[in-house]
């Protein structure tokens, strides 16, 4: 039971710390209008009362009147700047959640993007930014709630005493329902979080112009509607399933409540107090009764955001600050030193060691599923090897911090990013420098036989046609990537089947030229077609995790009986 009072309270505290950074301004003039608001209601009873009495005894009502007059007028327009105020500063607050929640994404490794709890947790902080931004008014609330019932329960108890405990213990049922609460939907938000998960994914793939194009072509897009519809159907039991709960809670807790204060007028009738008392006080009793009510709703507010806050604050703690990357020109050599990985139990890589030094070109050859994406993994640090060491300039690359180890590294995957920005942007992305000149882009993009199509652009041109960009076809999505790679130029480059959306005659240009420039670093390309093949100064021929041969593609094709003569003859490989 104590747990998530815990987390309730450490969520109000943390927000108000925030809110204290971010925006001190409207942060103090919330809690000063929350604090005069709590003044009234008391102030209200003790006027009437004043009124009512003196009334009866003949005296002037002028006084307790134009005071009353002062209270109920403010009550209402007071009440409405607050509101206002505290909705300025939860805009303020959401724009700083939002912009460290990108921040901390992107600084994700590869290594944490490859494990699918961390993306749960980003896809559920990313839902936790809107209540969290709207916490942080709460915790002044629920103390200006409190603060308006200690006013009342001294307002009362001069009247009644017993009168005024009741008012104050009024409070109590209200905590104890919301953090019942609490506990139920600490445990439902993750499961939700799931759910809402799997439904996006099935969302973007019925949206995205690839994935839906395909679906729409084979009819099936109903299918995914229903995989979206079921993970959205599972959410809405779970989240139904909370409400309900609440609701049953908060009735009870409003019952008791209820009681509580008809226990206050009681105790005052029996009591013998005055008819200016009793009225004064039932007057109280109304306002207070709204009092508790707010309260009731700023802690249940805080409550179910504290677990959502707490994931919110673990994903971005999880993601240290680091030190902008810097790209390591010139590498030595990198290796892969007896390495053995395993997928769940299930060896990807069996004792593989690989080698590749400034100035070669080295290919991995391999069938589908052989572990050539693997290896280059393990090389990148985005995995880390069961036994075996990966070397990196005969150091040990363990040692490095994954961003120094990453710096080393130019890698161009098989799926390569299709980002639809300016032109300039995307080729930029190749380098974490802010400003890249533009003769730099073009030279990259020459180089990666991007400049016929985009010499007639303006590196400022939008690509993609969603946004009303410039359409570009997958062959120049691979050309843009491996632009990107050349404006990099770091002293390892990882190109896995670079042209594999290419034209044959294009491609023989970019391997032309990635011969041509190869000495300034070490090249390992992933390829299966034959041709490409002929100029590797080493080409390791992986077979079910483990390297069974390694040679020139004369050295290999000499051995008739070996696994690459058996590759590229049986057409298990594209031969050109
Ligand atoms: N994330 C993963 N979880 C579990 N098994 C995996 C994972 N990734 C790869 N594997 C398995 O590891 C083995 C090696 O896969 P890998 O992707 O390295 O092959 P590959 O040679 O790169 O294949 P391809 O030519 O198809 O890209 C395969 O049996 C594959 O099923």
């Amino acid at each position: 039971m104590l747990a998530p009072l815990r987390d309730a309270f450490r969520t109000a505290r943390e927000s108000l710390t925030d809110a204290a950074h971010i925006t001190p301004g409207w942060l103090l003039l919330c809690s000063t209008l929350v604090l005069v608001q709590a003044a009234l209601p008391g102030a209200q009873v003790v006027l009437l009362e004043n009124l009512i009495d003196g009334l009866s005894a003949g005296l002037s009502p002028w006084r307790p009147l134009l005071g009353l007059t002062v209270v109920v007028g403010l009550m209402y327009p007071l009440g409405q700047v607050a509101v206002a105020a505290g909705q300025r500063m939860m805009l303020r607050l959401r724009l700083h959640y939002r912009t460290e929640l990108a921040q901390a994404a992107a600084r994700l490794s590869p290594n944490q993007l490859a494990r699918p709890e961390v993306t749960t947790d980003l896809e559920a902080s990313q839902v936790a930014t809107n209540p969290l931004s709207d916490v942080a008014g709460k915790p002044v609330q629920v103390l200006g709630a409190a603060a308006t019932s200690v006013v009342l329960c001294v307002a009362v108890s001069t009247i009644n005493p017993v009168s005024g405990v009741l008012v104050l213990a009024a409070l109590v049922p209200t905590v104890l329902a919301f953090t019942a609460i609490a506990r139920v939907e600490s445990k439902g938000w993750p499961k939700v979080a799931n759910h809402d998960r799997r439904a996006g994914y099935a969302t973007e793939q019925l949206i995205q112009q690839r994935s839906g194009t395909e679906l729409a072509v084979l009819g099936s897009g109903a299918r995914v509607a229903g995989l979206v519809a079921r993970s959205r159907a599972e959410a809405t039991t779970v989240l139904d399933r909370m409400i309900g709960t609440a609701m049953t809670l908060e009735l009870g807790a409003a019952l008791a409540t209820a009681l509580l204060f008809g226990g206050a007028l009681i105790a005052m009738v029996s009591g013998g107090a005055s008819g200016g008392a009793a009225a004064a006080a039932v007057a109280g009793t109304i306002s207070g009764l709204n009092a508790i009510r707010l309260c009731g709703y700023a802690f249940g507010t805080i409550v179910t955001a504290a677990p959502q806050a707490k994931i919110y604050r673990r994903f971005v703690r999880s993601v240290p600050v680091t030190e902008p990357q810097a790209v390591v020109p010139a590498v030595e050599s990198v290796a892969l030193d007896n390495v053995t990985f395993s997928y769940a139990g299930e060896p990807a890589v069996r004792e593989v060691s690989i080698k590749a030094e400034r100035g070669e070109m080295v290919a991995l050859v391999g069938v589908n599923g052989a572990g050539k994406s693997t290896a280059i993994n393990l090389l990148v640090g985005s995995l880390t090897p069961d036994c075996g060491r990966v070397l990196i300039d005969d150091g040990d690359a363990s040692d490095l911090t994954e961003n120094e180890r990453l710096g080393h590294f130019g890698l161009l995957v098989q799926e390569f990013g299709r980002f639809e920005f300016t032109l300039r942007d995307v080729v930029a992305l190749g380098s974490p420098q802010v400003d890249v000149p533009e003769e730099r882009i073009r030279t990259a993009l020459e180089a990666a036989e991007a400049d016929a199509f985009t010499e007639r652009m303006s590196l400022d041109t939008q690509l993609g046609q969603q946004w009303g960009g410039t359409g570009v076809s997958g062959g120049q999505w691979q050309r843009l990537a491996l632009a990107r790679i050349y404006l990099r130029n770091a002293g390892v480059w990882i190109l896995d089947e670079p042209t594999s959306a290419i034209d044959a005659e294009a491609e023989r240009e970019i391997f032309a030229e990635l011969r041509r420039t190869k000495h300034t670093r070490i090249t390992i390309v992933v390829s299966h077609r034959a041709w490409t093949l002929l100029d590797m100064d080493r080409i390791y021929v992986i077979d079910a995790g483990s390297v069974v041969q390694q040679g020139t593609y004369r050295e290999l094709m000499s051995q008739p009986e070996g696994r690459f003569a058996q590759l590229f003859a049986t057409g298990s490989a594209d031969q050109d």
